[in-house]
């Protein structure tokens, strides 16, 4: 493990959160929007690029001792690192996405870390979207609905081992009594919404509104949660309501308010 000084904190803040996965696009987009709020310790393996808040730990999540070090003094954990690729193959996501997740949670709970948020993906509920309900269910006027009480159906291996983190969350829940919420991410892009993706366009989720969640995350109270990560889009085939209810949500963001990649709408028109 190497660490790497970052500025001095000047004064202690809230919570002393650890973010793995810093380096990308999700850690970009969470610490684009909270890096003054929280007492940031980032983990990757790959090493920063440009300033970052707190300090910075060089590690792989499946190196157990390295993990178990960067845990401590943590309350939040946000997990994040991990293969994102849905095409990814069963090796990778089996080390990265199963073994790494299982280490991050055992070492959370010997830390005594109060929370995890668990970057799960659309890709755990992926075959739901059948032939006969696509394209219709990506479209505003259908009302499919998935609400994060359904059985994982996973469209590929990447979204097996997303499903697989899911489980490992709820067993440290039940087991250890940590606080877990699994975030079901559906497609972050940052400035607009994907183009010409219809079903990207339902589940975009946009880098303030991801900022957001993730702080919900860190701040509110909860058992075991799954809850889908999209903004606010018209729309929609997942619902926000849990997100709303438990981690009290408020998206700012609607696909529908873009034509390309163009603003179009005032944000609350
Ligand atoms: N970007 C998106 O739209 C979505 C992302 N997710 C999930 O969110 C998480 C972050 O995704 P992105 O930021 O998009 O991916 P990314 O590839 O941009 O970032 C992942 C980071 O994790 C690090 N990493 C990977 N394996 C690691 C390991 N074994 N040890 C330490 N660091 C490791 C990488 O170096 C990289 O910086 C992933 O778990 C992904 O599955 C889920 C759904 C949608
Ligand atoms: O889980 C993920 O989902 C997003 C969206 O999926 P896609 O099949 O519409 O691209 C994907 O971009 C991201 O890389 C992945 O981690």
């Amino acid at each position: 493990m190497v660490l790497i000084d970052a500025a001095p904190h000047t004064e202690r803040m809230a919570q002393s959160v650890l973010l793995t996965g810093a380096a990308g696009r999700v850690g970009t987009a969470i610490l684009g929007g909270l890096s003054d709020d929280y007492e940031w310790r980032l983990l990757d393996r790959d090493p920063p690029t440009g300033d970052q808040p707190g300090e910075f730990v060089v590690a792989d999540i499946t190196d157990g001792e390295a993990v178990r070090e960067a845990m401590e003094g943590i309350d939040v954990v946000i997990h994040l690192a991990g293969d994102p690729r849905p095409e990814a193959p069963w090796n990778s996501v089996l080390t990265n996405n199963i073994d790494g997740t299982q280490t991050v949670f055992e070492a959370a709970v010997d830390a005594g870390v109060e929370k995890v948020a668990f970057a799960s993906s659309n890709h755990a509920v992926g075959n739901y979207e059948t032939e006969e309900r696509t394209p219709e269910m990506y479209r505003a006027h259908d009302d499919y609905l998935l609400d994060g009480t359904e059985l994982p159906r996973p469209s590929n291996l990447y979204g097996v081992s997303k499903a697989a983190g899911e489980t490992l969350g709820r067993y440290y829940h039940d087991e250890y009594d940590l606080s877990v919420v699994c975030v079901r991410i559906g497609n972050l892009t940052e400035g607009h919404p994907p183009i010409d993706y219809e079903r990207g366009q339902a589940m975009w989720l946009s880098y303030r509104d991801c900022a957001h969640l993730f702080d919900r995350c860190i701040q509110a109270d909860y058992d075991y949660e799954i809850v889908y990560g999209i903004s606010d889009n018209d729309r929609k085939y997942y619902s926000l309501e849990r997100a709303r209810d438990v981690l009290d949500y408020d998206p700012q963001d609607n696909s529908a308010h873009y034509d390309g990649d163009e603003r179009v709408l005032e944000p609350d028109a």
